[in-house]
């Protein structure tokens, strides 16, 4: 996700530095980063480090690691963002804005979520096969209080996604609700692709699958409820509706983990919903299932 949208910024002529490592940051690097995309191709070649010291500080960091690696790419954070500089968290999950914020205070995090299919294809090669690539972002403030204004750094970085191609952007204050609704998804999505193996269109053609993705998204959203999240709109029925047609072809991150022996992001999904669920004593059986079949097959099992 880093790739394909600090390219895609780049591409407009912004000033991107890209942080990676290891074979990525070496192609990166030696021969710049191409981004094969449903948008259309394209070919930039940006500063690119493991080090974020190495970058002068900078308005917006678009925060795209997977979950586990949260903690520990936020070292330097602090001194890599300016004066009024802002953190995006395009993550799936709901912990990792918190996270940030403890990090580097909530003033300076923007929680966000993004609707993309992309994945590193080989070394310095990103592959979008689908998706609106819209990024939805706001504030990010403590649950309860009134979302802040919103600043003119976070106009500027909306003009910048709109007026680059490939890729849309808009701005919520209901940031939680935001974050939870896409969370909901998420469980239901990656839960069902990744513990079946199958694209969303035999998952939807399977009555007692389509039932239980329903389910993930109501035992989330019924968690959400009672911490204190507000919707303005039915989560379950617009997901459902929206995912419940078009060509069904899509999985999801977690399966592209699962097929491909890396690392899941479980204990951001399911293993939240669970954890979060205990504390505020909600019945999340569904989640439970998923999570307790996709635990033995995570890549890093020593068994
Ligand atoms: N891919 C998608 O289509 C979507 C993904 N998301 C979410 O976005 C987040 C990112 O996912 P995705 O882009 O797929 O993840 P990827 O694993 O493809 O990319 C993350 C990259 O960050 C690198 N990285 C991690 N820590 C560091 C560090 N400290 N310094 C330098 N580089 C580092 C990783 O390197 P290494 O490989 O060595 O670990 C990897 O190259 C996840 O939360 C995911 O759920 C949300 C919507 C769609
Ligand atoms: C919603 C979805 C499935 C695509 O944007 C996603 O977030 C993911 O695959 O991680």
């Amino acid at each position: 996700m880093g790739g394909y949208y600090g390219g895609r910024l780049a591409q407009q002529g912004h000033e991107v530095s890209l942080i990676a490592r290891g074979e990525h940051l070496q192609a990166l690097t030696e021969d710049g980063l191409t981004v094969e995309s449903v948008h259309g191709d394209f070919y930039v070649h940006p500063f690119a480090t493991d080090d974020p010291s190495e970058i002068d500080p900078v308005d917006v960091v678009l925060f795209c690691v997977k979950s586990f690696d949260t903690e520990s790419a936020a070292v330097g954070l602090d001194e890599l963002l300016d004066d009024g500089g802002a953190v995006l968290s395009l993550q799936n999950g709901v912990d990792n804005e918190e996270m940030l914020a403890d990090i580097v205070g909530t003033d300076r995090v923007w929680g966000g979520v993004t609707y993309i299919f992309s994945t590193i294809k080989e070394s310095g090669v990103i592959e979008h096969t689908g998706g609106p690539a819209k990024i939805l972002f706001g504030h990010y403030h403590d649950l309860g209080d009134e979302p802040p204004e919103r600043s003119t750094l976070a106009e500027t970085f909306l003009e910048a996604c709109e007026a680059a191609d490939g890729m849309t952007a808009d701005y919520t204050p209901a940031v939680h609700a935001t974050l939870w609704d896409k969370f909901a998804l998420i469980c239901a999505q990656a839960g069902l692709t990744a513990s079946t193996r199958q694209p969303l269109g035999r998952v939807r053609e399977t009555d007692e699958s389509w039932g239980l993705y329903r389910q993930v998204m109501e035992e989330v959203v019924a968690v959400a409820h009672a911490e204190g999240v507000r919707f303005d709109w039915d989560p379950v029925g617009k997901w459902m509706d929206a995912m419940g047609e078009g060509s069904g072809g899509q999985y999801s991150s977690l399966h592209y983990d699962l097929t491909h022996g890396k690392r899941m992001e479980l204990e951001a999904l399911h293993g939240s919903v669970v954890r979060r669920a205990r504390e505020v004593n909600v019945p999340v059986p569904a989640n439970r299932a998923i999570y307790a079949m996709l635990l033995p097959q995570q890549a890093d099992s020593s068994f």
